[in-house]
């Protein structure tokens, strides 16, 4: 016997089935269903493919032959495997389009619900779904929503064939046929044909009873006066709804504009019945269908009503009957209250809103199911974190999710921070997919790097600090010269870097964003002239239009190689700023972007928080941060020991400010759990190869004390762009958290300022502005910047009450113009440690004017919690300066007092201890904290 759905479709109504799934499809369900129900199209929708795709593994094989042909993000990976199942549907109902000459046969698949406000970004990628599944018996799902109806009649012009979603209104679906008129009329207009467009208007039926019904019922539980007139409207509202929309329908192709587009052969925008689905069990099954059957109409049921119908349903000429009812439901409903113009208003919003639900649970399933597949090509990320911070970190991720930062991020949205520019500084983005540097430029300069033993990069900050990690972590290729990094004034150090190069066959890369920072402009001077004003030894990384790009031309530097002005210099490393040093050091610029392109599509715009590593690390980091564990503590095996210091600048710099952000500690030594109070967050970089048991052990009985602790590991150094990402990501995140902008350094300017000034006045006069100590032994002097001494005191007692008037969750700083050498960090490291236990608060060291580039900012702009010593001596020997009166370490110390001077006008405590010639140096120091603690 027939069956009743071929019974159904015999009478003029179209059956469509509102489902996909890559078995059924490879069971051959639909060929089935069009054999013997005769089923003539499939819509699908992001909620239809979640059910698909995000549950069980009938799509790992597909995953896994897609991602074989080169990694790609999860919207790509989701989209390949969606394309291939629609092009299998479309395959399966090409006969039933070709015997009825294009009139049906079609499968829709839908635009991302995520840009269904944005009429240009749905009609090229409408377009572009087109044109990429390339079949005939496709149609493009666009919602009828106020963005949807222009693209309707654009995509109808262009010849695209257009269903249209997410219809309520009777007014909605009225503009959306209008839009497809226009459309079609445009065609002509151009001499287009019309006879082969098809369209659809989905008009969506349960979702209304659903939200009606929900009103009626909670009117009738207070008691409503009219509970009669309301319970009669009970599974009655969509119905009248449709029918009377279908009655506007068969009067507008009576029209005779439509009558005209007829003539030369446009089908009509045939009604389909969407969301026939029954979710009131009071109703029977089959309602949508049995109410809504007349020709010229389709039908669209998941397999459930489907099923139903043939079982069950009644087959009669429904939808035209009953016509003056379906206006008194109408009438009741107005006369009621029931604000039917409300309900399907917010009806469009929410049906977008869980459909980009449906997308985001797609995304986050297809991500996972990516980085399984592609695992071992990305660094591993675990945290272990305190119960209470859990689960703000999980409400966080949660409500990123729903406020969609993944792809705000990378749509460069200002209002994610402060909405005051931060979109202009998102070039780090594009850089981290190797898109701002030449690629044959840089492997010129690697061949060309050959015929030197030492390079030396003279930059600050974020000039410096990604080159020097690159260059002491892969370290230089066999033949490829050394990189010495100078990012310094003093004296002591530039010697030494002078002593150990070979002046002829050295090259020397000068690196500033702005091409003006005071630092590199000296040392440029002093090695240019050193060099013998050799300017083809020299190469210029700047940002265009710099003074720097000026003089390198102006000195014929041997290349210029021009930074992108959208990239801040901490967020520099995978542009020229990095990569130009590491072409020099022999390193192959391409396989380091490989290297880095695993972890830059896992933090892609299409992967929801929970899954996005750089986003989980932002919410840890952020969150921690404003739980008062500010003290983000590096520990890293040996190999990965450098990347603290990039770290530190990227993460002090941009969050610390107004007040708030994030306080670095690198390098401090790893302690018992008893020296730690709860204001730390640890993170633990670790090279597979690199194991260090003392530190993991240290590492699990601080995770045994309740610390948090965050594990990254890699696999190999290369991917250590892999965290130069992610931590960027991570760090834009952290700033949105806290509420500041991560790419401005607002307080980084006065120190420098003051410098200048101090500097200036010494060219003028030939000597520094004489000051006087307040308190003095044979080893130190020391001078306050706050009224702070007593008369009598002495450098034990100042350096005693300096240091106890740090709290918990302070920190103590040690900022030291000293030369940066392997003794006196380490002298300055157990002065850390001291401090630490005896005070147990976190400790922080610098070396000037490195830091004043790096974590300076978050000194004097982030909470007032540091407490610090700055630390200076004479130079002995000094180095001159070309040109200049200054001398380095005039310069150092200038800049030593500017910054203490400018630490005390922001109300930080700070002292200022000069180790005098005569003394011990840094161990006397060492016994005199000991002594003082
Ligand atoms: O690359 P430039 O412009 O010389 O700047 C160096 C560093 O100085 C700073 O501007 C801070 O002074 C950093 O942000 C920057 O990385």
């Amino acid at each position: 016997m027939t069956s009743l759905l071929r019974q159904l479709h015999a009478s003029g109504q179209a059956i469509w089935l509102d489902f996909l799934d890559r078995q059924f499809l490879a069971e051959g369900g639909l060929r089935k269903l069009a054999l013997h129900d005769g089923v003539t199209g499939v819509t699908s929708n992001p909620s239809i493919f979640e059910k698909a795709m995000g549950h069980g593994d009938a799509y790992d094989p597909g995953f896994r032959a897609a991602l074989a042909q080169g990694d790609i993000g999860a919207q790509d990976l989701y989209e390949s495997q969606a394309i291939e199942d629609i092009r299998a549907a479309a395959a399966d109902l090409r006969p039933v389009y070709e015997r009825l000459n294009g009139r049906d046969g079609y499968v829709s698949m839908e635009v991302s619900p995520y840009i269904s406000n944005d009429t240009g970004a749905t009609i090229a990628e409408a377009q572009r779904l087109w044109h990429r599944i390339g079949v005939p018996n496709l149609m493009i799902k666009v919602p009828g929503n106020s963005a949807g109806v222009p693209a309707v009649r654009q995509l109808t012009a262009d010849g695209v064939n257009v269903n249209i979603t997410l219809l309520f209104a009777i007014e909605a679906y009225q503009a959306v046929a209008e839009a497809y008129m226009a459309g079609l009329e445009a065609r002509l207009a151009k001499g287009d044909p019309i006879d082969r467009i098809a369209s659809v208007a989905s008009f969506f039926v349960s979702r209304i009873d659903a939200r009606i019904d929900k009103t009626i019922d909670a009117r009738l539980a207070a008691g409503d006066r009219e509970a009669e007139a309301l319970t009669a409207l009970r599974g009655k509202v969509a119905i009248a709804n449709a029918k009377l929309a279908y009655a506007w329908y068969q009067e507008m192709i009576e029209s005779k504009r439509w009558r005209n587009l007829a003539a030369q052969g446009a089908m009509p925008q045939r009604l389909l019945w969407a969301s026939t689905g029954v979710k009131d069990p009071r109703f029977p099954d089959t309602l949508y269908v049995d109410t809504l059957i007349g020709p010229d109409t389709i039908n669209t049921m998941p397999p459930q009503t489907m099923a139903a119908f043939r079982d069950h349903g009644t087959l009669a000429q429904t939808l035209a009957a009953d016509l003056i009812g379906a206006q008194n439901v109408l009438a009741e409903v107005d006369r009621l209250g029931l604000d039917l113009a409300e309900v399907t208003a917010s009806l469009v919003s929410d049906g977008v809103n869980q459909f980009a639900q449906a997308t985001d649970a797609l995304l986050g399933t297809v991500a996972a199911k990516r980085a399984e597949i592609v695992g071992d090509t990305i660094n591993t990320m675990t945290a272990t974190l305190p119960e209470a911070l859990r689960q703000k970190v999980e409400v966080r991720l949660e409500m990123m999710r729903k406020e969609a930062w993944p792809r705000r991020l990378w749509e460069g949205d200002p209002s994610l921070w402060t909405g005051k520019g931060e979109d202009h500084w998102l070039g780090w983005l594009a850089a981290g997919q190797e898109r701002q540097v030449d690629p044959d430029a840089l492997v010129r300069l690697r061949e060309h790097a050959q015929t030197n033993t030492n390079a030396v990069l003279l930059g600050m900050g974020g000039s410096s600090l990604g080159p020097e990690v690159l260059a002491r972590i892969l370290g230089n290729a066999p033949s490829h010269p050394r990189l010495h990094v100078l990012d310094t004034t003093d004296p002591a150090q530039i010697t030494e870097v002078a002593r150990s190069i070979d002046l002829e066959k050295t090259l020397f890369i000068v690196s500033s964003k702005s091409g003006s920072t005071m630092e590199p402009a000296l040392l440029r001077s002093y090695f240019f002239a050193l060099s013998g004003r050799q300017g083809d030894q020299f190469i210029a990384v700047t940002d265009p239009g710099s003074d720097l790009e000026k003089i390198a031309m102006n000195d014929r530097f041997a290349q210029i190689f021009s930074g992108d002005p959208t990239i801040g210099g901490r967020y520099s490393v995978l542009s020229v700023f990095g990569m130009v040093p590491a072409a020099v050091i022999g390193r192959d610029v391409m396989a380091l972007y490989a290297a880095a392109s695993p972890m830059v599509l896992s933090c892609g715009g299409d992967v929801p928080p929970q899954e996005n590593p750089g986003l989980w690390l932002g919410a840890i980091i952020g969150e921690a941060a404003t739980a008062g564990r500010d003290k983000l503590t590096i520990v890293a095996s040996a190999r990965l020991e450098p990347l603290g210091a990039w770290l530190e600048q990227l993460l002090a710099e941009s969050t610390g400010k107004n007040g708030h952000g994030i306080v670095p500690v690198d390098l401090e030594p790893l302690g018992d759990p008893a020296s730690y109070g709860d204001d730390r967050l640890f993170v633990h970089f670790a090279l597979t190869s690199d194991v260090d048991a003392e530190q993991e052990a240290k590492l699990n009985m601080l995770e045994a004390a309740g610390q948090p602790i965050v594990r990254i590991s890699l696999a190999q150094p290369e991917r250590i762009t892999q965290e130069f990402f992610r931590w960027e990501i991570a760090t834009a995140i952290a700033g949105a958290i806290i509420g500041i902008n991560p790419f401005d350094q607002p307080d980084v300017e006065a120190a420098k300022v003051a410098a200048r000034q101090l500097v200036a006045a010494y060219e003028t006069a030939g000597t520094l502005e004489p000051e006087t100590p307040v308190a003095e032994d044979e080893n130190f002097a020391i001078f306050a910047l706050q009224d702070e001494s007593a008369p009598d005191d002495t450098v034990i007692a100042m350096l005693r009450r300096h240091f106890a008037a740090l709290e918990p969750g302070n920190y103590a700083g040690f900022l030291a113009y000293l030369e940066r050498n392997a003794s006196d960090a380490a002298a300055l490291a157990m002065m850390r440690v001291a401090v630490r236990d005896a005070r147990r608060v976190a400790t922080v060291a610098g070396f000037g004017p490195r830091f004043l580039h790096s974590t300076g900012q978050a000194y004097k702009g982030g909470p007032n919690s540091g407490v610090f010593l700055v630390i200076t001596r004479d130079p002995d020997p000094d180095l001159a300066i070309p040109g200049h009166k200054a001398s380095f370490g005039t310069v150092q110390l200038a800049q030593a007092r500017g910054d203490a001077a400018v630490l005390a006008q922001r109300g930080r405590r700070v002292l200022r201890l000069h180790l005098k010639k005569s003394g011990g140096g840094l161990e006397a120091l060492q016994a005199a904290i000991a002594a003082a603690l």
